[in-house]
């Protein structure tokens, strides 16, 4: 049987690091963010319903879509995000089903889902299990601003669009605490995997 796991966690709380070690591991991991880059670029379905809400003053010159605007867009207003939401969101999930279906046929031991929204946007039928990565408020914010080069004002309103981790704690069957040095993380990678493979 082929276990999915759903890996979550909030924006720079270190999903990708995770999940570069269970690639190492001989995992596979179906990554929600880079089929949200793949369903928009152009001439997919999803662009074209981007642009006639957002318009094409969101475009590059070279009309491939400039993901700093539209994220300045969506992050500071509720209703343009579930707007954005609603037309990537089920490209998304059809890509990732297809990815399980593929691991399933194989009998792969796992498939890892890494998906930052996996609470809010109710997906956690898609999964057996859940592991989140876990970091404090103020690891998280350091994490992004140093990351991204944003202002605390620009990371906080993207911090501030998601569930916080807190509450995404008692929605998981387990946790990373990625708060320390990434050996650390490893180590409680390595156990946890012991126990749901
Ligand atoms: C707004 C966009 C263009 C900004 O692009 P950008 O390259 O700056 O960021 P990227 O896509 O790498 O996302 C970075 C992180 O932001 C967070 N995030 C992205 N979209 C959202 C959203 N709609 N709501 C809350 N958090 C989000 C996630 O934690 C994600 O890991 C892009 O994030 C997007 O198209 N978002 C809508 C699709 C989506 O929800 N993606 C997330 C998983 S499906
Ligand atoms: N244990 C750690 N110690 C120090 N830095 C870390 C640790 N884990 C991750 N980082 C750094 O924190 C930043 C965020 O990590 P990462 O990119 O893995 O997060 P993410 O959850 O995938 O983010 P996003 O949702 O934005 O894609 C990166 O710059 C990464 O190198």
């Amino acid at each position: 049987m082929t276990v999915v796991i759903g890996l979550t966690g909030g924006i720079a709380s270190g999903k990708s690091t995770v999940s570069n070690m269970l690639k190492n591991l001989g995992i596979r991991v179906v990554d929600a963010d880079q089929i949200s880059r793949e369903v928009v670029e152009v001439g997919k379905p999803a662009y074209q319903q981007i642009l006639s809400v957002f318009g094409d003053e969101i475009l590059h010159q070279d009309k491939t879509i400039n993901r700093e605007k539209l994220g300045a867009i969506i992050f500071g207003d509720h209703s343009k995000r579930e707007q954005l939401n609603k037309i990537v969101h089920p490209a998304v999930r059809k890509e990732m089903l297809n990815g399980v279906e593929e691991e399933k046929a194989k009998n792969s031991k796992a498939v890892v889902l890494d998906i930052p929204l996996l609470f809010e946007s109710k997906l956690t039928h898609m999964v057996d299990k859940t592991i989140l990565v876990y970091v404090d408020e103020k690891t998280q914010l350091k994490r992004l601003m140093k990351r991204n080069g944003y202002t605390e004002k620009e990371a906080k309103m993207r911090i501030e669009s998601q569930l916080p981790l807190h509450t995404k704690k008692d929605l998981s069957d387990e946790i990373i605490d990625n708060n320390g040095a990434i050996e650390q993380t490893e180590k409680q990678l390595h156990e946890i995997l012991k126990k749901l493979i």
